[in-house]
């Protein structure tokens, strides 16, 4: 049997899982934490990576793949060394580089025209700005600007060759239009003051070449792509992550450009498009909810099953770490609509989960808006273990919920791609159709839905006027 490996180096932790080329069956699969923080130094995500295939996990293994968290700066000097630790999607100091940079190129519109993106703190350009404004010392020392992705292939090749990236990763960096397949070197100039070396987007296809021993490695790709590559995502499936962030995204068969910036008009790993929203809150405000209420995630689930619809009116904006969509990096919680009578631990339970899914349902909308289709919602990542997610997604969606098993899915498009690469053929791997996964959830009442989106967007609008 041929094994391929994919990795899955997101925000929180590394995941591992190894396949079956022929099949994509799972045959063995392990994971490691990431240290906690917007900036961190990329040998934590080596080391996690180290951590997770120790005990010989990768043996026997032909073809590796990486998916990784999306837009993180890494930069690094010419000695091949990382200059400062990176800094993350989630990292929102760049807020302000981000305001500067659409004023100085015209607007938003015309942003997502060059590059199909307005930028926010998240996107890569931000944080090239503010490094340059912030930090000169270090700047003056970059020679290569990469991705996380990018940075964990170079080190799998032994940092041998110049460093590769692909379509989907590189559309996340607010320098890579996916309407041309080029990068803008007038942007990274504006932003950076100087051309830094970027990786060479690579088909999505096509190797990156081979680590020491022999193992075939793949172009790579966000978290995110490597997602819809792994659930085979398609028309009509509307896929909704709950990890560190939440994201909704649907794999397109051409570029949007969406100028109010809600929708990132990303490219996908396999030459197609991935219109996307992303929230920066998503699994961790039910952690959070759960620490407050003095309970775990299970008791998390019980009380907020206990609470009707709605949460007899409490709303929990829970933009605890900032925001990204809405654009309210600066922005905190909000508890709204408290009454003697509603102010009970299972509606603040039961706030919290709608609080997290009314930013993706808004988002849902706004691909909607853009003529993307959603006949059912794939729900995936860590917070779609969630008992009460899987029962209240459906009202809040407004759509069919359905929860692939298993669950490791940007692992797994990573290693789907990695056969694809080994395989060299035009199309990827035909996979195991069994993931087609089970509807969950009450099934959708369309009344609640609309009572509870209309309470959320009532407290936004009343706290942040928009
Ligand atoms: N049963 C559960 N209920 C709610 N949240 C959960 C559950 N299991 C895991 N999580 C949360 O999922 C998150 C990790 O999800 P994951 O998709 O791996 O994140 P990331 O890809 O951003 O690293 C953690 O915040 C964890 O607390
Ligand atoms: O910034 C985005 C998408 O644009 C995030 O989705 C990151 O790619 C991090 O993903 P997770 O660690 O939450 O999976």
């Amino acid at each position: 049997m041929t094994k391929v490996a994919g990795i899955d180096s997101s925000t929180q932790s590394t995941k591992i899982v190894v396949c079956d080329a022929e099949t994509g069956t799972v045959l063995a699969e392990a994971s490691a934490a990431h240290p906690d923080g917007t900036e961190v130094h990329p040998s934590a995500w080596w080391s996690a990576l180290e951590a997770a295939s120790a005990g010989g996990l990768l043996d026997g293994v032909t073809a590796i793949g990486v998916g990784a968290q999306q837009h993180g700066l890494v930069a690094v000097d010419e000695t091949g060394e990382v200059v400062r630790p990176a800094l993350l999607w989630n990292d929102t100091r760049s807020a302000v580089a981000a305001e500067d940079l659409v004023r100085d190129l015209g607007g938003p519109a015309a942003w997502a025209d060059a590059v199909g993106s307005v930028p926010v703190a998240s996107f890569t350009v931000t944080k090239l700005r503010w490094l340059a404004e912030h930090e000169p010392h270090h700047a003056q020392r970059v020679s290569d600007v990469m991705l996380p992705h990018d940075w964990l292939t170079w080190q799998l090749l032994g940092r041998e060759g110049s460093p590769v990236t692909d379509r989907g990763d590189a559309s996340g960096t607010g320098y890579w239009s996916p309407a041309t397949g080029e990068y803008r070197s007038d942007i990274v100039e504006r932003a950076f003051g100087r051309g830094p070396r970027l990786p060479r987007v690579l088909p999505p296809w096509e190797a990156a070449g081979e680590t020491r021993s022999g193992v075939l490695v793949s172009a790579g790709t966000g978290d995110n792509m490597a997602a819809a590559l792994g659930l085979d995502a398609r028309a009509g499936d509307v896929v909704v992550s709950l990890g560190t962030s939440g994201t909704v995204f649907a794999v397109h068969s051409h570029p949007v450009a969406d100028p109010s910036g809600t929708v990132a008009g990303f490219a996908d790993a396999t030459g197609r498009y991935l219109p996307l929203v992303c929230t920066l809150n998503a699994a961790r405000v039910l952690g959070a909810a759960a620490r407050l209420l003095g309970t775990d995630l299970a008791g998390l689930d019980r009380l907020a099953l206990d609470a009707p619809p709605g949460a007899e009116g409490l709303v929990l904006l829970p933009y605890l770490e900032g925001e990204r969509t809405p654009n309210l990096p600066d922005a905190t919680g909000t508890l709204a609509g408290l009454r003697r009578t509603n102010m009970t631990p299972e509606n603040l339970a039961r706030a919290a989960v709608e609080g997290m899914l009314c930013g993706l349902a808004d988002g849902l909308a706004a691909l909607q808006d853009l003529g993307v289709r959603a006949r059912r919602i794939l729900l995936i990542g860590g917070a779609a273990r969630s008992r009460a997610v899987r029962a209240i997604a459906p009202t809040v969606l407004g759509a069919p919920v359905v929860v692939p098993e298993p669950g490791e899915y940007v692992a797994l498009g990573a290693a789907r791609q990695a056969a694809w690469a080994l395989a060299g053929a035009a199309e990827p791997p035909h996979w195991d159709a069994s993931r087609e996964g089970t509807e969950v959830g009450e099934s959708g009442d369309a009344e609640a839905g609309e009572r509870i989106r209309g309470a959320y967007a009532a407290a936004r609008v009343a706290m942040y006027g928009r």
